[in-house]
């Protein structure tokens, strides 16, 4: 395996001189299984050593997983706006270059998403993100349902979902609330699984979450989400045997249930749309209706190579249903919990999102906010979002590769030609962090999302609606949704339920770090940001002990 490693790794060396660009070469690949299982106890043991990570040397440093959080955009600014990372398995070419990435992300065919390695998505069936050249089918009929109905469905919602941990969190009193993160993520995963067809689900607090695996679509998933890694490495149907442990035959029994509810409610809703009936408006009807185009498609007699051109068969629904939530739930949930602590630690900033918030809502009980007049309006409430995003993107880097062809591909002034099966990697993390592009990068400052058209300063407290508008940051320099053709479906769906949440909960109530025996409320706070700074990859990025971290919410 040695052998094999460095010749391999002496092959991609010798590829990446001759692309004439830095390189920094890795022993393992990033995708080795053996070595995604095991690098995190290694690095659980060379963290208790007096040595900081840019203190390693190069191969080792930057086979950590997640290596990225930690750089920001340090290799960038000292290699330059491209830089190859080499393992014996492929040349990475890491990119932080406005126009570059720019240009691979609106020529899709030519930097093509690397679908073998979201083929572990194909839970249900095949989905959006592993169709290659099927994927524009399948985009149409998944992008259709985000429409601004169900975004007003998703707001009121959210709004509800909210209201209800609130009241949770409150009722927790000085004692703290349990597990914040754990409360994030049941808000979110509601939304996501009432959005399907339009069915709300009661909010269970964290000390209380009344889990029954497969009694309805919402237990199941939840049961789904949180057991996703063996469910993806494992077909669900081996789980259902009877000599699986119990804990293991649970996940499978939720798994086959999942489906027979995503079943049933697909055929509520084709059934609804034979009658002439409009289907419950949320996402699965959207489905419904491509699921007839597929069945009149493959039942006429058209040749066989049209067949699958339009609509989607029942196994792909399943998959793509699947997909939304794997993509909608923990982004949304992960961001909301950084967003908390962050917004903990920083009083002054939950000061100037609530003085928004009251300006805007005015007296209007929270049942009766209107979507379409106040989302619009709460812009330093929307600020809070996208900087969190900035500074903690829950996908750091996105994957492409330039497949059958070389393509060639500008970068500050130079051309570059790169050769087929090469991989281009858009890193999200680093641009959103380069001093090139931002002011104090790593700084998590709200308010640089807020331009003045007249004199008075983004750091000021008074609101005036008028003169405050969103700012859009330098052209491509911030992409947590990626961009071009397969930019997420699910952003405005995102920025509707964190604005709604956190204009429901900093209305009239504040939260505040749990201080330790004799800690200063400073000290408590920088507790907070040390927790928001130690996080991990695995799917996505997310802290590694966010419930180490207590909150205590109290009304003002
Ligand atoms: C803060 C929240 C979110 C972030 C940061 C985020 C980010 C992203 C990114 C970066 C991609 C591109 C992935 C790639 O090309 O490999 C993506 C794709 C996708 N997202 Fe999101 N997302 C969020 C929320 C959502 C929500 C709420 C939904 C659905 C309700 C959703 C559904 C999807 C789907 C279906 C795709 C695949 C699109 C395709 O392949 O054409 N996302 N998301």
């Amino acid at each position: 395996y040695m052998t094999w490693s460095v010749a391999t790794l002496n092959k991609n060396v010798h590829k990446a001189r001759q692309l004439n660009v830095p390189y920094i070469c890795v022993l393992v690949d990033g995708n080795n299984m053996f070595w995604a299982i095991f690098q995190p106890y290694v690095w659980r043991i060379l963290d208790r050593l007096p040595f900081q990570w840019s203190s390693y040397p190069d191969f080792i440093r930057y086979s950590r997983r997640g290596w990225e959080y930690i750089d920001g955009s340090s290799t960038h600014v000292h290699l330059g706006p491209v830089w190859a990372l080499i393992t014996p398995v492929a040349v990475y070419l890491q990119f932080a270059d406005p126009d570059a990435i720019n240009a691979i992300f609106t020529r899709r065919s030519d930097f093509v998403r690397p679908t073998k390695e979201y083929k572990l998505l194909e839970v249900y069936g095949p989905c959006v993100s592993t169709a290659g050249d099927d994927w524009a089918r399948h985009r149409r009929v998944l992008a259709a349902p985000f429409n601004e109905s169900i975004m007003e469905f998703v707001w009121n919602e959210s709004l509800r979902q909210a209201g209800s941990m609130l009241r949770y969190w409150s009722l927790a009193g000085e004692s703290g609330v349990p597990s914040m993160q754990r409360d994030t993520r049941t808000l979110s995963l509601n939304v996501l699984a009432s959005a399907a067809f339009r069915k709300s689900y009661p909010f269970h607090g964290s000390n209380n979450p009344r889990i029954d695996e497969a009694s309805n679509y919402r237990d199941s998933l939840q049961t789904i989400l949180d057991n996703i890694v063996p469910l993806m490495l494992i077909p669900y149907r081996f789980l259902t045997s009877p000599l699986i442990p119990h804990r293991w035959a649970k996940v499978g029994k939720a798994a086959v249930s999942f489906k027979e509810h995503m079943a049933e409610m697909l055929e509520n809703e084709t059934k609804a749309l034979k009658d002439g009936m409009p289907g419950s408006g949320g996402i699965m009807t959207a489905f419904a209706r491509a699921l007839k185009t597929h069945s009149e498609e493959t039942n006429s007699s058209k040749p066989s190579t049209r067949i699958f051109k339009k609509g989607l068969s029942v196994d792909e629904i399943f998959g793509d249903v699947f997909v939304i939530n794997f993509a909608g739930h923990d982004t949304t949930a992960v961001t909301l919990a950084f967003t908390m602590l962050l917004l903990a630690a920083n009083p002054p900033v939950q000061e100037w999102i609530s003085e928004e918030i009251s300006a805007v809502t005015k007296d209007i009980p929270t049942e009766e906010w209107d979507y379409k007049s106040l989302f619009p309006a709460l812009n330093r409430t929307r600020a809070v979002l996208l900087e969190t995003l900035r500074v903690y993107p829950p996908i750091m880097g996105l994957p492409k590769w330039t497949s059958q062809k070389a393509q060639t591909i500008s970068v500050s002034g130079r051309t570059f030609t790169i050769p087929p099966g090469v991989s281009a990697v858009i890193c999200l993390k680093a641009i959103q962090s380069h001093p090139d592009y931002w002011v104090d990068p790593y700084a998590w400052k709200p308010s640089r999302w807020i331009s003045q058209t007249n004199s008075v300063s983004a750091s000021s407290t008074r609101v005036d609606q008028h003169h405050e508008r969103l700012l859009s940051p330098k052209s491509n320099t911030y992409f947590p949704w990626s961009d071009g053709p397969q930019k997420c479906p699910g952003k405005k769906f995102a920025e509707v339920e964190a604005v709604a949440v956190l204009a429901c909960l900093f209305r009239q109530h504040r939260i505040f770090v749990k201080k330790m025996t004799n800690e200063s409320d400073e000290a408590a706070q920088r507790r907070a940001i040390a927790c928001t700074n130690n996080v991990t990859l695995e799917a996505l990025l997310k802290m590694a002990n966010a419930d180490k971290v207590t909150l205590i919410c109290n009304q003002v």
